[in-house]
């Protein structure tokens, strides 16, 4: 009972809070238990922990309270281990499995109808997904040409285009940027955007209210229909059928249809043949899994949309690129962090140094870590700068040597979740002021010096291969 209570909490608070502050903050959050009034919830890291407290106390327990929870205050503890997964947990969130015989409505578009109108001024689509918020690399370059090309209009050359690949790496953002480009070019057309689940949603319902014509003549009235999540309808017959039938009618009236999935059509199971056979005919393009180059670009881009300068408090490059290396998990977790660091910057009114992100992301980091380790690193830059592995731990000063080690430190902050001492400790028992003398002399260092840079980014790759 508390576990459905605090599942529909949780469902309520991502209404209220928007997507963004939910993955941020609520779906890390567990809830242990409710005794005598008090709820006790686990956060993975104290920073989540106190920033909750701060801003979204009162909302949940105002939200406890409204789905039946007997409570008059929350209390928030640091819980590490139940942090191990946070990551893959907001990935469960945001996929939470729906199942076809109860059909609901997804908790953020309820009872929300498909958005058709003379121009895409859509409820449905979100503002910040444009052609000029998408940042172009080689993983996407495909999809993204493909994109474009629907959304200049005029003669329909491929029908469908399919966009599919792995969660969170932009197939909803094009379908958007889409419907964005194309209110500009031809405000007149009607275009309809929406999730396989709302078009079984609004199906079931034409069909529980006998407006199965009105739905059908809807649905066959668009110039260019978009279906995002087609995986959704797999082992759903009745819907499937329908979503055949709407097809087909519109290629034959040669109106642009968009569909995405999270795999290629071939690869759905549950989904008919003809249905399969049908979405392979147009053009298929797959969105590839994003390289350290697209993420940094991302990244790098979201700071200058989000013009993240609160007072003198900077995210520095050297955080970003830290943050392209090891969370590759997908854009959305990517945002994610990027966002608490936001908060963290506001909060601790200074720069946010590696140090800072790495404490303040330590869920986050751990789910997507690398392991890359210690010693991998002091044996791959020995190698590189030619020198002997003892010597990265020995005490020699000269130059020579010393930059490698220094080297070696800064590596080994960035690609590990070693903290200091522990680092220090591999480093033949140096102290850990040693250790951020190193890191922090790389990190001047590499700012002027293009060969100290293009030396890094090649140890980053070897070790990381
Ligand atoms: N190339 C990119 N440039 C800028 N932002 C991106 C890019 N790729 C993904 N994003 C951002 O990542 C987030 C997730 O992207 P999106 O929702 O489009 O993923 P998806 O592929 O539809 O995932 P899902 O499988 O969960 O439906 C969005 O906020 C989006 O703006």
């Amino acid at each position: 009972m508390t576990i459905e209570a605090w599942s529909d909490v949780r469902r309520h608070l991502r209404g209220q809070v928007g997507e963004n502050n939910f993955i941020t903050w609520i779906a890390p959050l567990e809830l242990a238990t409710v005794d005598d009034g008090v709820a006790r919830i686990s956060a993975p890291t104290n920073f989540i922990a106190n920033w909750v407290n701060r801003n979204f106390a009162e909302q949940i327990l105002r939200s406890m309270t409204q789905h039946g929870m007997v409570t008059h205050r929350i209390q928030i503890d640091v819980q590490p281990r139940a942090a191990a997964s946070a990551a893959e947990r907001v990935q469960r969130t945001i996929d939470a499995p729906a199942d076809g015989a109860q059909i609901t409505p997804p908790a953020s578009t309820a009872a929300a109808p498909p958005q058709v109108e003379s121009d895409v001024q859509s409820a449905a689509l979100d503002a910040r997904f444009t052609f000029d918020n998408f940042v172009v690399g080689k993983p996407n370059a495909l999809a993204h040409a493909a994109a474009r090309r629907v959304a200049e209009g005029g003669e329909v050359t491929f029908n469908p285009l399919f966009l599919y690949g792995g969660v969170g790496l932009g197939k909803t953002h094009l379908m958007h940027a889409i419907a964005h480009e194309l209110k500009i070019r031809q405000p007149g057309a009607r275009v309809l955007y929406l999730s396989a689940e709302q078009f079984m949603y609004r199906f079931v319902q034409a069909l529980r209210e006998r407006q199965i014509m009105d739905f059908k003549s809807l649905f066959r009235s668009v110039d260019i229909l978009m279906v995002d999540d087609v995986q959704f309808i797999a082992g759903k017959e009745s819907t499937q059928e329908e979503f055949f039938h709407t097809f087909n009618a519109l290629v034959d009236q040669r109106k642009q249809i968009v569909i995405s999935a999270d795999r290629a059509p071939g690869e759905i199971k549950g989904l008919e043949e003809r249905i399969k056979s049908r979405l392979s005919s147009g053009l298929v393009v797959d969105l590839h899994p994003t390289d350290y180059e697209l993420r940094l670009g991302i990244l790098q881009q979201k700071v200058e949309l989000n013009n993240v300068t609160y007072g003198d408090v900077h995210i520095g490059t050297g955080v970003l690129e830290f943050l392209a290396h090891r969370i590759t998990t997908n854009v959305r977790v990517l945002e994610g962090a990027l966002t608490r660091l936001f908060a963290l910057a506001s909060l601790v009114g200074r720069e946010v140094t590696l140090d800072l992100a790495q404490d303040c992301l330590a869920d986050i980091l751990r789910s997507s870590d690398r392991k890359v380790t210690v010693e991998e690193i002091q044996r791959k830059v020995a190698e590189h700068y030619n020198i002997r592995l003892s010597d990265m731990i020995g005490p020699k000063r000269v130059r020579q040597i010393a930059r490698p080690r220094q080297i070696a430190m800064y590596l080994s902050k960035q690609m590990t979740t070693r903290s200091l001492p522990d680092i220090g400790r591999r480093f033949g028992g140096r102290d850990h002021t040693t250790i951020m003398h190193g890191v922090r002399k790389v990190e001047e260092l590499r700012t002027n010096d293009p060969q100290l840079s293009e030396d890094l980014d090649l140890l980053r790759r070897l070790l990381e291969s």
